[in-house]
């Protein structure tokens, strides 16, 4: 199977090289170009524009940043829309929200393509090992045909119904993990300012009906103050921003959110948005309040 690539980020970048290794052609684009050259090492063909890619590839998926790179790729010169057509299937895996998911499956669609929109849970080492959780909403077609390359790049896959419902569940699902990032962090300010081991706290909460992946995974580098990115912090920050959108849209009152966001709005302040989203332990760390007694 060829697919296209559009977006060779710490997501993209794994995820074609998974593709490559199992057999995949992938033919990809980066906006900033001399990112493909480890992919071209590893047998992947160069497109010049999203444009090109579409054109040369029946499948292509993309894995960019935000709402703002989702909507250039696609709507301006040499993006996505100019070589669109039926026939062919265009797969969004970036975090964004309902609406603009939307807007790019009503513009393919005008032109005769199929979109699914399938985010995913899981980072920078699941989509490596080729396990992450893909979140599919859209053509229920084009979903099916993916199914091969779903299941060399995750380890389950939901397909959802509508457009909108990926992005939606993305965002519930990252709205809880950024409020979870900040109970861990003020979880483990508290034991050392109450003079406990932070390590032994992590040890406890593993055995303990709270246990969980990211506390074990991300626990242990932030008492050592290590936040290389898997996750960057302005990624995190966008879906918690878009995330509280939802609830506005719903009237859900998210107050926890709502203070996570904050947290991780004044991490981003500090110039921390490019670290992994634990660097938010920065900021609970040097709140007002939490020093000295
Ligand atoms: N990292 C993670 O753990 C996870 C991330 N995600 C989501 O996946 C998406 C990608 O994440 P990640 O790989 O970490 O992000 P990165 O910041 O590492 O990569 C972002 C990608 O988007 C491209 N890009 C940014 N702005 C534009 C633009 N205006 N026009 C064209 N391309 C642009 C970048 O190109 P360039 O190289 O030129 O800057 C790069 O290829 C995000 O939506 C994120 O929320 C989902 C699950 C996990
Ligand atoms: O969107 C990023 C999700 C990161 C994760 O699921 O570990």
């Amino acid at each position: 199977m060829e697919v296209g690539f559009l977006g060779l980020g710490i997501m993209g970048k794994a995820m074609a090289l998974n593709l490559l290794r199992h057999g995949f052609g992938v033919t990809v684009w980066n906006r900033t170009l001399s990112k493909c050259k480890e992919l071209v090492e590893q047998g992947a063909s160069v497109g010049e524009t999203p444009a090109f890619v579409i054109n040369k590839c029946k499948y292509t998926i993309a894995m960019l940043s935000d709402p703002s790179a989702v909507l250039s790729v696609m709507f301006d010169k040499d993006g996505v829309l100019e070589q669109i057509c039926s026939g062919k299937g265009y797969i969004d895996m970036s975090t964004v929200d309902a609406d603009t998911s939307s807007k790019i499956s009503e513009a393919i669609t005008k032109k005769g393509g199929y979109f699914l929109e399938a985010p995913v849970s899981g980072s920078k080492k699941p989509a490596e090992d080729g396990q992450l959780v893909i979140l599919a909403a859209g053509e229920k077609a084009l979903y099916e045909e993916m199914i091969p390359a779903f299941n060399v790049l995750g380890k389950k896959s939901f397909f959802l119904g509508q457009v909108g419902n990926g992005a939606k569940m993305k965002l519930v699902v990252n709205m809880i993990m950024g409020s979870m990032m900040n109970a861990l962090s003020e979880g483990l300010c508290l034991a050392d300012r109450s003079s406990l081991n932070e390590q032994t706290l992590l040890d406890v909460l593993e055995l303990a009906a709270i246990a969980n992946p990211m506390f074990k995974m991300k626990g242990p580098a932030m008492i050592q103050s290590n936040y290389s990115p898997a996750f960057p912090l302005k990624h995190q920050q966008k879906d918690m921003r878009l995330a509280l959108a939802l609830g506005d849209e719903n009237a859900v009152s998210m107050p926890v959110a709502a203070a996570a966001n904050e947290a991780f709005k004044k991490a981003r302040s500090m110039g921390l948005g490019d670290l992994d989203f634990s660097a938010v332990h920065e900021v609970v760390k040097t709140a007002k309040g939490s020093g000295e007694a």
